[in-house]
């Protein structure tokens, strides 16, 4: 039985006391019992959030970090400067930093193993272009993200790591990939990792889909064979809202 995980991205939104409004609201409201509960904050924002959720059952992540332990890497954060504050989650290659910052599957796999070192769970994103879907080419890009994102890792270590399919067309523009089509993506995603891993580490990896998920739509996608959870952007923002997704995330 894999725990299903909402995990919020907010991406550079939320300042240290809008975050702190966030967690209040959160610490305030009714979560189900049976969902992990990530938020991603801007590192900035990170120590205070930690700090505010402490006790609670909401656990912290960063965005991004760099493979290093340390050196001269000018406005870079190291896995063990994120551990110190107390958080626990890093997303991985997602589709903007790899966009507009140069992430590569090479700095992926690097970061990947790096945050297995030191304890961080990461969340690896992979996902195709509007082009690449349209061109059929979906399952080769997802397939190639991902043996890239896991080579390396041990057999038992995959089921400590996160996956998040995002369509890199789904994201934050209001269409959402239909549950089916996105069940189908991420058992692609499993089945590389059986290639690679065999079929325990398989069975108990977590698989997510993000793009465009609201309180709405969860459901859809929690019913689906292969979704284990959602990676969400703008509908993570507000805390009832994600209080929402968390609480629509289990199948009664
Ligand atoms: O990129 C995403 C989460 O990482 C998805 O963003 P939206 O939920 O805003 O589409």
């Amino acid at each position: 039985m894999r725990t299903p995980i909402i995990a919020g991205n907010w991406k550079m939104f939320k300042t240290i006391a809008e975050a702190k409004q966030f967690a209040q609201e959160v610490k305030a409201g009714s979560a189900k019992a049976g969902v992990q509960k990530v938020v991603c904050a801007p590192f900035t924002a990170l120590p205070a959030l930690t700090e505010a959720l402490q006790g609670s059952d909401l656990a912290v992540g960063a965005q991004n970090m760099h493979f290093e332990e340390q050196g001269a890497f000018t406005g870079e954060i190291s896995p063990s400067m994120l551990k110190e504050i107390g958080v626990q989650y890093v997303i991985i290659g997602h589709s903007e930093r790899r966009q507009y910052f140069n992430e590569t599957d090479e700095t992926v796999n690097k970061k990947v193993l790096a945050a297995l070192k030191h304890g961080l769970v990461p969340i690896i994103c992979v996902g195709e272009s509007l082009e690449q879907r349209e061109a059929g080419e979906t399952s080769r890009v997802v397939r190639t993200q991902t043996e890239a994102a896991l080579a390396g890792l041990e057999a038992g270590q995959v089921a400590d790591v996160i996956i998040a399919y995002e369509p890199i067309w789904a994201i934050g523009t209001g269409k959402s990939s239909s549950a089916q089509e996105a069940n189908e993506t991420i058992s692609v995603i499993r089945q590389v990792v059986a290639e690679a891993y065999g079929q325990e580490d398989a069975a108990n990896v977590r698989i997510q889909y993000g793009g465009s998920v609201k309180p709405e739509n969860i459901g859809s996608y929690m019913s689906q064979s292969d979704i284990d959870g959602a990676l969400v952007g703008g509908a993570s923002l507000d805390a009832a809202s994600y209080l929402q997704l968390v609480n629509g995330s289990l199948q009664e």
